[in-house]
């Protein structure tokens, strides 16, 4: 299994494949090709003097007589745990919020007014070594903790939506642990949080010793620059958890996520953007980069955890894709949008007319009776 040694698929292609084929490569695997942003060259200068890469994509859409194109830019992070896992937690988290700064900078110079950071992204990924210490000190309140506090003075400032999952310690309910988002307005108000409905109990990733399964459904936040979800890691492997954000009416999902080669990474460029054509919506899968180096743990295993391999991307209802950022470095991914494309393909597709949804409750309901028996058919 590749480390990080192995840059990214697109390299590859890119390296190996004459241009001309290329080209019909990429229109079988990435769908329509996406335009490449124009960024300012300050933006990339500061990117590499940060040390992150950047790439940014444009999504189009068909004119239409009636309505205006609803342009969104997206922003999603990937990045590694700067210090090591034995550094005191509060270094740890300092040092994220400043990696994080420097990368935000970057996204306001591009125009970002939306950005995402990945899932649980004030900590490493320690949810593989069921230790308690020091993991779950690095819980927060979604409210008012010291990484909302951060993430309202960036929205604020950079006008900007943010997109903050993190481990959360709900206080005024008996300490519990979540594994939430918390969404930012571009005014620096607390627009909500959603919490990660499924939990993991696949190899290593055995996170129900650290949060519960969420509590508040599939909410869907209002900004000034679209309808926004975030379904959160393991969640994209369950089609009805993205099929209910889409009904509360979710334009752009996206999905904060850890996971590492072994497990999912042929999964990875399918799920999100199957889940963008199955819903008429936008997707965008977000991965940690590099080695979980939880050095604290007990159980070689699972200190041996695995290769966070990045690749994060954004896809869009016509079933095209941006290129993934690289398997081994940080990186910054620039998405624009035009949301009219989601109509656009409801109405070639009719997926939500067709969607035979009350047959499948019905069908549901009594699926999930204890007394229920399958519908076979024998001779
Ligand atoms: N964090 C998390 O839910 N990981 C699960 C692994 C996967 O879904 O690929």
């Amino acid at each position: 299994m590749a480390g990080a040694e192995w840059g990214s698929l697109e390299q590859c292609l890119e390296k190996h494949i004459p241009p001309a084929e290329l080209r019909e490569v990429k229109r079988i695997l990435y769908g329509k090709e996406t335009r490449k942003l124009d960024l300012p060259s300050s933006a990339f200068e500061a990117a590499s003097r940060e040390d992150f890469e950047l790439q940014g994509y444009a999504f189009e859409a068909a004119e239409e007589q009636l309505r205006r194109p609803r342009i969104a830019r997206v922003g999603l992070v990937q990045n590694r745990t700067p210090l090591p896992t034995d550094a005191p937690v509060a270094e740890q988290v300092a040092a994220l919020h400043k990696r994080i700064e420097a990368i935000v900078e970057v996204a306001a110079a591009c125009g970002v007014n939306i950005i995402c950071f990945q899932e649980a992204w004030t900590m490493p990924f320690a949810f593989c070594t069921r230790e308690k210490l020091p993991w779950t000190e690095f819980a927060e309140p979604a409210e008012d903790g010291p990484t909302t506090r951060f993430c309202q003075k960036l929205a604020k400032k950079h006008d900007m939506v943010v997109v903050s999952p993190i481990l959360e310690r709900d206080g005024e309910h008996g300490d519990v642990l979540w594994n939430t988002a918390v969404v930012v307005s571009n005014s620096g108000a607390v627009l909500g949080k959603t919490r990660k409905n499924h939990i993991p109990r696949v190899g290593d990733f055995n996170e129900s010793t650290y949060y519960m399964e969420g509590n508040l459904g599939h909410p869907v936040f209002q900004t000034p620059f679209g309808r926004i979800a975030v379904n959160i890691c393991y969640g994209r492997h369950h089609p009805l958890n993205w099929l209910m954000y889409s009904i509360n009416g979710a334009e752009i999902i996206f999905n904060p996520s850890a996971t590492i080669g072994a497990l999912s990474e042929s999964l990875w460029p399918i799920e999100a953007r199957n889940a963008a054509i199955a819903n008429h919506c936008f997707t965008c899968a977000i991965n940690r980069v590099g080695l979980t180096n939880a050095s604290l743990c007990s159980f070689k295993a699972h200190r041996d955890f695995g290769y966070f391999y990045g690749s994060s991307y954004v896809a869009a209802p016509d079933g095209s894709r941006t290129p993934g950022l690289s398997r081994n470095q940080d990186g910054l991914l620039v998405a624009e949008l035009n949301l009219n494309l989601c109509r656009q393909m409801n109405d070639v597709w009719n997926f939500k007319m067709t969607g035979r949804y009350e047959m499948y409750a019905r069908e549901l309901a009594e699926a999930v009776k204890p007394n229920y028996s399958p519908t076979i058919l024998k001779e």
